[in-house]
């Protein structure tokens, strides 16, 4: 029994929870994405059709035939109809004439025919030219991210930027593959007809039509407010997707600092949201079939009850009567589908929006036209006064100058937030600096075609992506047309042999999902493999010796030297013992160099990095 106690309580609970669904949680919310529609904007609709230009020559004779045989057949059966009862069934002289009611019979059989055909053809053909326009839109924008810069992804989310690739470019799917052609036509149907009945009839014509705008209005202004429902638990669906990936993701992490239950709480609250935006939409629709119901009832009734009036009085023939039914009834699949058009349009407009925005993101770093293309170089580095800021007015490094010869190998060495990824960022022209240059064999980096100057740059990370594949593909990333035994040697050279050749399928094993069945030393052998493959003149080492064991460590220093042969090399190392041999080591402290000089130089300077050498021999 429910007590008052409990049914209080109940309430309690079911205010919260509203409160609670109320709020977003904001983890997981990109605030652009969130925008449904967008009102009519004209010059970016014909930004979009512009993609269906380079299938105009397929399209328009498609679409005139079309058009001809959908809106002949559609706007003639009933008219045969109607002729057929007026003159082969029910004729005034009441003499039916069968062989007339054959041939008329006959033509309506050949029309549908025709019109099934059509009608197969135009799905067939439609989503066929739509599946092209939708890859070719994904594929310009994933070619155009593809050049943004290190800028671009520092401001964005990764959630945010794979949303729109997919999402956003699905939702344009179908206008194109059922929209746009339709419009034309429904439209001319819609004439058509409108035509016809008052050719018909023009007081009963006027009396079918009052139910038009209620039902245009039902179906535009309604229909949106379903599709908002509708794309509002999209919006919660990928929110929970993007969480989920998140959460399994770190998983390890969760279960070790056993958060699970506070994660459970997260995810629950994310999950009651979905259900609730669920629960509307599906309410909303179920309003909608009757309402539409009713008002093409209202609009039957007035037909029929005003119509037998007419025939009553002789005004029209029952022939006629029975044309207007079908003809009203083709009535409101074009309204109906012109409203859903109407939403997908305005969809379409704040999808596009967003996709355009990506398209028009310039690169940050960006080749000039009179870009040169940088020959192999020798390898001489030069910074010239370079000042870096991420956000404006907070300098990352301050005024750097250094000079390197092809050959020399540098250390950068530095407390953490020091400068040391930022100047190794710069000399690869992730981004360009604020103020001075950067130069390779004299020439500044600036004015140079950006491949040809990192393909001579090879770069291996402390967290090394590993991409799905095996692993002879991760090495060859290195240098596509390597033979297997040059993706061998690599492998050889810097000590990965061994633990491939255990692995169950060797050189052949797939790697999963950014190799997570490897060590992270493992997959720093890989990538050092892969640098090697790439033999490029300048190499940056990024803390890439932090993962591996001493054991190994000694054994690949001796790679190391290979590697680091003949080429320009920046090591930066929180691990002091692996720079001793750096023919420079340059120390930073807040963005500017502190010191430099060889091990032996800075050891007898007893300056920072003196102390830093003397804190980590303490600790060991
Ligand atoms: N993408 C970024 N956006 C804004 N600020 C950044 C960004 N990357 C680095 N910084 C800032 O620039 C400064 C220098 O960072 P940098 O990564 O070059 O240091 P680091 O010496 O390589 O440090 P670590 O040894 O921890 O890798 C730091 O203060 C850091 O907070």
């Amino acid at each position: 029994m429910r007590t008052a106690a409990n049914a209080s309580s109940t309430e309690h609970e079911s205010a919260a929870h509203a409160n609670e669904v109320k709020q977003q949680p904001s983890r997981f919310y990109y605030p652009d994405d969130e925008l449904i529609e967008k009102p009519f904007n004209w010059a970016q609709m014909r930004r979009l059709f512009a993609y269906m230009r380079p299938y105009k020559r397929q399209l328009l004779p498609a679409l005139i035939v079309l058009i001809i045989v959908d809106t002949l057949t559609k706007l003639s059966i009933p008219f045969l109809i109607s002729y057929a009862i007026d003159s082969a069934i029910a004729p005034k002289d009441m003499d039916p004439s069968l062989r007339m009611l054959y041939i008329v019979a006959g033509t309506i059989l050949g029309l549908y025919i025709v019109q099934w055909a059509a009608n197969t053809y135009r799905i067939k053909f439609m989503s066929m030219i739509g599946q092209r326009i939708i890859y070719d839109l994904r594929a310009d924008l994933f070619k155009h991210i593809q050049t943004l810069s290190f800028r671009f992804y520092d401001k964005r989310p990764a959630g945010s930027v794979l949303v729109r690739i997919t999402n956003d470019v699905n939702s344009l799917q179908d206008l194109f593959t059922n929209g746009a052609i339709n419009v034309l036509v429904d439209l001319l149907q819609l004439v058509g007809i409108v035509i016809i009945l008052m050719f018909l009839n023009v007081k009963l014509a006027i009396a079918v039509m009052i139910t038009v705008p209620i039902m245009f209005v039902v179906s535009t202004r309604l229909r949106r407010h379903i599709r908002m429902a509708w794309q509002d638990v999209r919006i919660k669906q990928s929110r929970i997707n993007s969480h989920l990936n998140e959460a399994i993701q770190g998983m390890r992490v969760t279960q070790a600092y056993a958060q699970e239950q506070e994660n459970m709480k997260f995810f629950d609250k994310m999950n009651r949201i979905n259900k609730a935006s669920f629960d509307r939409a599906s309410m909303m629709n179920q309003t909608f079939s009757p309402i539409i119901e009713v008002t093409s009832a209202i609009g039957g009734f007035i037909l029929f009850w005003y119509g037998s009036h007419l025939i009553q009085v002789g005004a029209i023939t029952v022939g006629v009567l029975f044309a207007f039914a079908q003809y009203v009834g083709n009535f409101w699949e074009p309204i109906n589908r012109l409203g859903m058009m109407y939403s997908q349009m305005l969809i379409a407009m704040a999808s596009s929006e967003r996709i355009f925005e990506f398209m028009d993101e310039k690169p940050n770093v960006d080749e000039n036209k009179q870009a040169k293309q940088l020959p192999v170089v020798k390898g001489d580095i030069q910074l010239d006064s370079v000042v870096f800021e991420y956000e404006a007015g907070r300098p990352a490094i301050r005024n750097i100058s250094f000079d390197v010869e092809a050959g020399q190998s540098i250390a950068l060495v530095g407390h953490t937030g020091s400068g040391k990824t930022t100047i190794i960022s710069l000399i690869s022209r992730f981004y360009d600096p604020t103020e001075g240059r950067v130069l390779v064999d004299g020439q500044d980096i600036r004015h140079v075609q950006l491949n040809s100057l990192r393909t001579q740059i090879g770069i291996v990370m402390q967290d090394t992506f590993i991409f799905s594949g095996t692993i002879r593909d991760n090495i060859r990333f290195g240098r596509l047309d390597a033979t297997d035994e040059e993706v061998e040697a690599a492998a050889r050279s810097v000590h990965a042999h061994e633990f491939i050749d255990q692995l169950p399928m060797g050189y052949d094993t797939e790697v999963q999902e950014r190799g997570s069945a490897l060590s992270m030393g493992q997959r720093q052998l890989l990538s050092f493999a892969r640098a090697l493959l790439a033999d490029p003149r300048i190499l940056i080492l990024d803390e890439a010796t932090a993962s591996i064991d001493t054991d190994t460590e000694i054994k690949i220093q001796n790679a190391l030297k290979t590697l680091l042969k003949g080429r320009t090399s920046f090591i930066i190392a929180h691990r002091l013992s692996t720079i001793r041999d750096c023919d420079r080591i340059i120390v930073l402290n807040q963005g500017v160099i502190q010191e430099q000089g060889t091990h032996d130089q800075l050891m007898d300077t007893q300056g920072t990095y003196y102390g830093l050498v003397a804190a980590q021999f303490k600790y060991m």
